[in-house]
């Protein structure tokens, strides 16, 4: 198991990572996510010793990283798939690796079967496509057969089969008892391969809960309903009923209706009483890219000119929350609001009640204090030093 807690990490004024505490348990795929430069990559570096935290620890297995005995046996990490010694043969560039950790050499040639680059592991890794780069990457951290592993953007420049082998390997490795713990901003994939989530934004901690539970929290759950087209005044009557029970309805463009704060069943019933005869009636769930999309709108830094999120904004019934921005630490911005989930009071189909204040988890949060310059020496790899000994 991999556990933060309260960590922290500056680069002089940059708070890059502010009182993160999450834990990552084996068995399961475990999602990380957030926008670019939110993190992630500084949490992952922290989390296998190669940036110390300016405040807070992460443990594996209880151990901080560094201490803990033979890591390369027991924790796997493809963080760069890129940071490899061009002129070195895939091959030798595993067999380095493996000598450094006392890995039998039988093992790299186990590990290129298993990534498909037996064909090409006597070719120079400056030749590789990104695919086939994301693939030797992925070698190394199948090294040494670890139970704890990490994977930075794994399915970045891989073709659909190459996708797909990589969202089944996670499964797999999960299944096995593994820790897992993967990032990517491809949410489609996310949603096909991790069963839970850590989300962060700004550096602090968005959500850490099951993909299910994310969903259903950060999305506006509605019922879309639609009435026979050859005859308006059925729509306009159930329209009135559903309005006068409570729930907000709101026209959709292809003459449907949008419906929120009632459940279908109620819905039905009404349509029933108001002898209006239904087309459609069915429940809307959102994609876990919306409910990302939702939850992270104010803890989002670099953002196009022409990308409003106007079409998002849109999409969301009436009496939905818009997110107000995140809080960023030491800038005391006001705080992001999600609706409580299903299992802890809040009801799909039904705005939460409260307002953003009183909803505000940071609220009572302390401020970071002011940063301070860091104390992390950067550490660089050394497993690419001495490619004679590995011949
Ligand atoms: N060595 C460093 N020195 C100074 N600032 C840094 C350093 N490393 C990261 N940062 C800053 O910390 C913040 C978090 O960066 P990080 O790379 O961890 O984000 P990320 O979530 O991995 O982003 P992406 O999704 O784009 O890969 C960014 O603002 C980044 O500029």
């Amino acid at each position: 198991m991999i556990e933060a807690v309260g960590l922290t990490k500056r680069y002089g004024a940059k708070t890059a990572v502010y009182n993160l505490s999450f834990q990552v348990r084996p068995g399961t795929v475990t999602g990380f996510l957030g926008p670019n430069g939110s993190g992630k990559s500084t949490t992952m570096r922290m989390i296998l010793g190669l940036d110390a935290p300016s405040q807070g620890q992460v443990t594996i297995g209880g151990y901080p990283y560094r201490k803990l005995p033979n890591a390369p046996r027991q924790v796997g990490a493809l963080l760069d798939a890129k940071a490899v010694h061009g002129g070195r043969h895939a091959r030798n560039h595993l067999l380095c690796l493996a000598q450094l950790s006392g890995i039998p050499a039988r093992r790299v040639d186990e590990v290129l079967g298993v990534v498909g680059l037996q064909e090409v592991a006597r070719k120079r890794s400056k030749g590789f496509s990104l695919g086939m780069g994301q693939r030797l990457g992925i070698a190394a951290a199948l090294l040494g057969d670890p139970q704890v592993l990490l994977f930075d953007e794994p399915v970045n420049g891989l073709d659909p089969e190459g996708i797909l082998w990589v969202r089944n390997l996670m499964k797999s490795l999960a299944a096995e008892g593994r820790t897992v713990f993967v990032s990517s901003h491809l949410m489609s994939e996310m949603a096909l391969t991790a069963e839970h989530l850590i989300v962060i934004g700004r550096g602090q901690l968005l959500a850490d809960m099951s993909v299910t539970d994310f969903i259903s929290t950060n999305s506006a759950d509605f019922a879309r309903v639609r009435t026979p087209d050859t005859d308006p005044q059925q729509r306009e009557k159930l329209t009135a009923a559903l309005t006068e029970a409570g729930g907000q309805v709101m026209p959709e463009q292809d003459g449907g209706l949008r419906v929120t704060g009632l459940p279908l069943p109620r819905i039905s019933d009404l349509a029933h009483g108001a002898d209006v005869r239904l087309w459609e009636l069915s429940p809307h769930q959102a994609s876990l890219e919306e409910a990302y999309m939702r939850m992270t709108q104010g803890a989002v830094d670099y953002r196009s000119t022409a990308d409003q999120r106007a079409g998002l904004q849109q999409q969301l019934p009436p009496g939905a929350m818009p997110q107000p921005q995140l809080p960023v630490p030491g800038q005391g911005q006001p705080g992001w609001y999600a609706p409580p989930p299903p299992q802890q009071g809040g009801q799909p189909f039904a705005m939460p009640q409260g307002t953003p204040a009183d909803a505000n988890p940071y609220a009572a949060a302390p401020q970071p204090p002011a940063a301070a310059p860091s104390a992390a020496p950067e550490m660089t790899k050394s497993a690419t030093d001495n490619e004679d000994a590995a011949r």
